[in-house]
């Protein structure tokens, strides 16, 4: 049995009361017969609107983050169980955005999909190289890296995961990593989740960066290419429309 693909939207800081109203009427509407999953990871001011406007739809609501801690005295956090009474399903975590901008390290990446997973919310977990590194041929021993840490910290509930494969040159940048290239690095993720569990098929490895209405089809027909992390093709109903139809083929 083939797997259910999965189209996660990423909104980023972006949006609005009125935007958000606008765009998520029309992602309900519009997909109504997905033959994919679908959900979108919004700020976390916006999960109780989005929460609202999605009832009784097939759209799966997700955040941004979460906190690597329970609760407590920890100002600016947001706990897993927080985003449980918002009815979250999936906590991206470890966006390269977060690596990059607000150091976050493997080691805390990995403990808050363990803060998601003890709540029942699926971490999508990101990963992926720079350009430099990629230009010094360190692709994979990079994504196998930051794989490890998370695969080490969260043992035998390594398949209740989302990875997504983001490199961090395609994000934003219009320049999306070929159909082979990322195929490439999939495969390798999947053989590491392979030594780590017996159910390794039942991840969703998903691509992400500059995936687009023009090239999901050609991203998403890779054999171990399962679904898509989209930015901002996300913002526009009609261009993510079109990848969860590409999805759904
Ligand atoms: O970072 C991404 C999704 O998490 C990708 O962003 P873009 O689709 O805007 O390149």
């Amino acid at each position: 049995m083939t797997k259910r693909k999965l189209i996660a939207g990423n909104w980023k800081m972006n949006g609005n009361l009125e935007a958000n109203d606008a765009l998520v009427r029309a992602l309900v509407a519009g997909m109504k017969d997905a033959g994919c999953d679908v959900a979108v990871c919004v700020p976390a001011p916006y999960l109780a609107q989005v929460q609202m406007l999605r009832h009784g739809a097939k759209l799966e609501l997700g955040a941004q983050d979460v906190s690597q801690h329970a609760s407590g005295a920890y100002t600016g956090e947001v706990s897993a169980a927080m985003l449980r009474e918002f009815g979250v399903r999936y906590a991206i975590v470890g966006h390269s955005e977060r690596r990059q901008y607000h150091g976050e390290t493997d080691a805390l990446v990995a403990e808050k999909a363990k803060a998601a997973l003890a709540l029942g919310i699926t971490p999508i977990v990101c990963i992926g190289e720079t350009l430099a590194e990629r230009e010094a041929g360190r692709t994979e021993e990079v994504v196998k890296r930051q794989m490890a840490a998370v695969i080490h910290v969260n043992g035998h509930c390594i398949s209740e995961i989302v990875v997504a494969y983001e490199p961090v040159w395609a994000i934003g940048t219009g320049r999306t990593a070929t159909p082979e290239q990322a195929q490439q690095v999939h495969a390798l993720l999947r053989k590491q989740l392979a030594a780590a569990t017996p159910q390794a098929e039942r991840v969703n490895i998903l691509y992400g960066g500059s995936m687009n209405a023009a090239n999901a089809a050609s991203l998403l027909a890779q054999p171990d290419i399962d679904g898509g992390l989209i930015g901002g093709a996300s913002l526009k109903s009609a261009d993510f429309l079109q990848i969860i139809a590409a999805a759904s083929a």
